[in-house]
């Protein structure tokens, strides 16, 4: 069973966080699975697939002279389309670049990136563009992905970016998984969180999850990683779960 696969793009940090908190959960839920398949009787083993967060790469530099702050426009800023990407700063601390193998060899996906303009960012988009030869080979057909989002503002667009990001999971053959309302959370929450995935409102720029956003993270993670263990043994019948 390949890697739970966290991938994101966060430009300030706040989907950063999310992705760290589904990857808490993700490995909770191993760790239990683990320990359930350590008790039960009939000596089934269990192993256990690594939980790995990514992030996608930057745009690379524009070297036209358009400014970073203008992504598309060329050098004189008509608007037209560019034949050089600008440049699209990337948080400092993010986790290392996914390698098209990476999500090749994942057993599910998480799928992140900020609201921008109510829909993906372009780091993101531009990723899931590169992935036509992942769609050609059938890698992700039967794989179970969720997806997850920050915005700055409470009705700024997050479940429009939820569902643009399903789009293109949805063509690779990807079981999509959001959240029931067994989640206690998703009845309380006062900011992120919906039943289309997990969310985070950065108002004030301020990156820290809510306890409620913080919970449905972690429920999301472990919704992932059991599904991912389930379709994995339901597609692989002989082998040992987990293996
Ligand atoms: C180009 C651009 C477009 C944005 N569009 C939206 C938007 O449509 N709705 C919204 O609430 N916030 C919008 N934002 C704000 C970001 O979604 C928000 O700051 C988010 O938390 C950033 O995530 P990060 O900390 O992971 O980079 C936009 C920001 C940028 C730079």
């Amino acid at each position: 069973m390949g890697p739970i696969l966290v991938l994101y793009y966060s430009r300030h940090g706040s989907t950063k966080r999310l992705a760290d908190a589904i990857a808490q959960g993700a490995m909770a839920e191993l760790s239990s699975l683990e320990a359930n398949a350590a008790s039960s009787s009939t000596g089934e083993s269990f192993v256990r697939p690594e939980v790995i967060v990514r992030s996608v790469a930057s745009l690379n530099p524009s070297s036209n002279g358009a400014s970073s702050k203008e992504p598309g426009l060329n050098s004189q800023g008509s608007g037209e389309e560019s034949t050089n990407v600008s440049v699209e700063e990337s948080n400092p601390n993010a986790a290392p670049t996914v390698t098209l193998q990476e999500l090749e060899r994942c057993s599910a996906l998480a799928l992140g990136s900020p609201t921008r303009f109510g829909n993906m960012a372009a780091p993101v988009k531009y990723f899931l563009d590169s992935t036509s030869s992942q769609w050609l080979k059938g890698s992700l057909i039967n794989k179970p992905a969720c997806v997850f989002t920050s915005s700055s503002s409470m009705h700024g667009g997050q479940e429009s970016t939820l569902l643009s990001m399903m789009i293109p999971l949805f063509h690779h053959g990807m079981v999509m998984c959001g959240l029931p309302y067994s989640e206690p959370a998703l009845h309380e929450t006062r900011s992120g969180g919906s039943p289309y995935g997990v969310s985070h409102v950065a108002l004030d720029n301020a990156v820290t999850l809510t306890e409620d956003e913080k919970s449905l993270c972690i429920a999301q993670g472990k919704r992932l990683a059991n599904l991912a263990n389930a379709l994995w043994h339901a597609n692989n019948p002989e082998t040992t779960h987990g293996a």
